[in-house]
């Protein structure tokens, strides 16, 4: 019988899925705590960009669908500090780094949405995007987070189609709304390339993470994918992808197109993009306002714990 990391090699050659109780290489265990670390911030950072327009959605039915989305991602953040867990870190301590800088989440989080058509350009753009990256996180060799990412894409996909329908309704409507979403693709266009992370030459844990079956694709595949499954989409809705280097190869059967500005990424993540500081002074105010409510939930714990050992020492 195989044991510790020849086991943990075997399991892996073999496609299996590592459990948390399994030995791993310190490494793979670092890895996967930063990047689930780093999606679990993304989903409870990205719930502000779009819950700036609940209380501006342009009808109750709009509102609704926009407080549920906005919820699911509250819950995608929940799910995935659980998954993070279960490598034996605390929940409390990443959010610590989080709020401290130390840990990062999504550049695109770090846009300001100006109009009812960025609602529909996130949902389209930036849940289309994260579907792209997530679906093949279904097959993660780490179980909690493979596991994990099988309902989140559940919801990411309908996400994606509310956001393509209201910019569907805007492109069908007058022409100032169907200007209107023509802008917020021209904004949101890049920073959804940017998503994928820096280009392959550049992405320093990509080799890592594919040998270990933590990433399936390179930061490039899945851009690329991202850009053929996108542009015909575009076509429905009558917009103009803003790039003037878009071409189809019919040869390759891929959309040729402008790489974007990586400068601009690497920036956005050193803390310089439009909204970075907005994003993580409102975070640290929900949190520090929430106490009372960590402390009132710890308190009823501690003395529901104390109220069952009574109980059981006087049975
Ligand atoms: C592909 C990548 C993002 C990056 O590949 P890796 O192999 O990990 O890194 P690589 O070596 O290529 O890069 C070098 C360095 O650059 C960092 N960096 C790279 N790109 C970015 C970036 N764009 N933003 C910020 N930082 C980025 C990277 O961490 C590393 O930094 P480090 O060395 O730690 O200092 C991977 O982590 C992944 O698939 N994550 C899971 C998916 C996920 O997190 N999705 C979240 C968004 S979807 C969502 O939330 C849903 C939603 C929709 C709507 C509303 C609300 C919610």
């Amino acid at each position: 019988m195989l044991t510790g990391m020849d086991s943990f090699q075997a399991t892996i050659d073999a496609d299996g899925r590592i459990e948390p109780r399994d030995a791993m290489p310190e490494g793979y265990r670092k890895t996967l705590i930063r990047q689930i670390a780093q999606h679990a911030h993304s989903e409870i950072i990205g719930m502000q960009p779009e819950g700036n327009w609940i209380s501006r959605a342009p009808s109750l039915r709009r509102k609704a669908i926009l407080m549920a989305k906005v919820q699911d991602e509250a819950g995608h953040g929940l799910y995935l500090y659980a998954a993070a867990e279960t490598l034996g870190v605390d929940r409390a301590e990443l959010l610590d780094l989080l709020h401290s800088g130390k840990q990062k989440y999504s550049s695109i989080f770090n846009y300001p949405t100006l109009t009812w058509a960025d609602i529909g350009a996130i949902g389209w753009l930036v849940d289309g995007a994260a579907i792209v990256n997530q679906v093949p996180l279904c097959r993660c060799s780490y179980g909690p987070y493979a596991r994990a990412m099988v309902r989140v894409c559940k919801e990411e996909s309908f996400h994606q189609r509310q956001g393509f329908e209201i910019l569907h309704t805007l492109c069908n409507g007058t022409a100032a709304q169907k200007a209107m979403a023509q802008d917020a693709l021209d904004r949101w266009w890049w920073p959804s390339l940017m998503m994928f992370g820096p280009p392959d030459a550049s992405s320093t844990h990509s080799e890592q993470s594919m040998a270990w079956g933590i990433k399936r694709h390179s930061n490039d595949e899945l851009r690329q994918r991202f850009v053929d499954m996108t542009v015909p989409q575009a076509d429905v809705l009558g917009l103009r992808v803003p790039d003037d280097g878009l071409s189809y190869d019919e040869a390759t059967g891929h959309y040729s197109f402008t790489e974007p500005d990586y400068e601009e990424l690497y920036q956005v993540v050193k803390g310089n993009g439009p909204c970075n500081k907005q994003r993580l002074a409102h975070r640290v105010k929900a949190h520090e306002d929430g106490a009372w409510v960590r402390e009132a939930a710890a308190a009823y714990a501690e003395k529901q714990a104390a109220r069952k050992a009574a109980g059981e020492s006087a049975a």
